[in-house]
């Protein structure tokens, strides 16, 4: 199903645009307060030192910067950024040979960092803790290992799925950084922002508008803005004004509670089941949809804003969505019925 407020799949054309709206300075990176003010100190010192920087984990769900804020460290530090994914690095020898062209204090960006295979794993354990390469020439009783010394890199890891890490690897990462959903201020700064360098003024109850149906994911509001921005386009206006909006993201199909359809699916699916929870795989069947997605990019946003909870036999509706969808909470005296949507 295609989702206006798709998070993953990003076309061509969208990156593109993406990456001309990725903010280039720490100021423009928005929200995430913990994160950068520990991340300053840690620069600040690796700095001081003439060390490169321990390795850093992002992980958290699509589209809240993980991919922007690497740049950003590697913009800080004055050093290289090389990047690369999980699924491209095939075999242990593509990674060798990454590893062996780093240089001194560069960084290497390995997105999707939970897809690499066991065997480029273990490769990456020694360039991580040692800074050290080995090497297996032969096989059988012939083999050898061979040692070759790394520069001292930093590794930056981006997963949406952290739970599928290693162990081992998952340790080797000095410093772990969970990626939290924006404030819907937070997400109206980043529109404001973001609309100035597409050459319109965006009001303030305009940002605040998108930024609520946004699920608090700056991919998707950007995405949203750049729709808005086309409805103003075609009416020869400068700026853009909430009723723009308002009619802009009726027209998309976007919810004015800030839940998209694959939410709403979600939610009724679980408030069907009347309070019995309901497993992982039996959710994705009835939904269409793998579980991996409904894991990483749809509940997350649904477990922070307390609409579903998570417990040992499976997830259930909170009272919140009961309320959500004026019906009354299961053990509850029904007194009325009736569906928002
Ligand atoms: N804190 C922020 N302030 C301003 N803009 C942001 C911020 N975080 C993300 N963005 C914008 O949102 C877009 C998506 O962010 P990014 O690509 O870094 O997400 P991601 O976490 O790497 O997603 P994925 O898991 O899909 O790789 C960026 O192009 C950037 O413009
Ligand atoms: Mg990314």
């Amino acid at each position: 199903m295609e989702r206006v407020v798709e998070v993953e799949q990003v076309s061509f054309e969208e990156d593109n645009a993406e990456v001309n709206l990725r903010p280039s300075s720490w100021d423009d990176y928005i929200g995430q307060e913990k994160i950068k003010k520990n991340l300053k100190v840690f620069i600040e010192a690796s700095k001081k030192r003439g060390e490169a920087l321990d390795h850093i984990l992002f992980y958290g769900p699509p589209g809240l910067g993980k991919t922007t804020i690497s740049y950003l460290i590697s913009n800080e530090m004055n050093s290289n950024i090389k990047v690369t994914a999980g699924p491209m690095i095939e075999k242990s020898g593509d990674l060798a040979a990454i590893l062996t062209n780093l240089e001194e204090g560069d960084i290497l960006f390995i997105d999707e960092i939970h897809r690499l295979s066991p065997a480029v794993e273990e490769i990456l354990y020694p360039a991580m803790e040692d800074y050290r390469l080995d090497i297996i020439i032969g096989s059988g009783p012939a083999a050898q290992t061979v040692k070759i010394d790394l520069p001292r890199f930093t590794l930056i890891g981006a997963t949406t799925r952290a739970g599928m890490l290693s162990n081992p690897l998952r340790e080797r990462f000095g410093m772990h950084f969970r990626m939290q959903f924006y404030t819907f201020e937070e997400l109206a700064k980043i529109i404001q922002k973001a609309s100035i360098k597409l050459d319109k003024f965006c009001e303030d109850n305009a940002a605040l508008e998108v930024s609520k149906r946004s699920r608090g994911t700056p991919r998707v509001a950007l995405r949203l803005l750049r729709r808005v921005r086309d409805f103003a386009e075609v009416e020869n206006e400068n700026t853009i004004k909430i009723e723009r909006c308002k009619y802009a993201l009726d027209e998309l199909g976007v919810n004015d509670t800030g839940f998209d359809e694959m939410d709403i699916n979600l939610l009724e699916l679980l408030v069907s089941n009347k309070g019995k929870p309901m497993g992982l795989s039996t959710i994705a069947a009835a939904l269409s949809e793998d579980e991996g997605t409904i894991e990483d990019a749809i509940e997350p946003y649904l477990l922070a804003n307390g609409y579903i909870e998570r417990t040992a036999r499976g997830r259930v509706a909170s009272v919140k969505t009961y309320e959500l969808f004026r019906l009354n909470y299961p053990g509850s005296e029904k007194l009325d019925e009736g569906t928002l949507f």
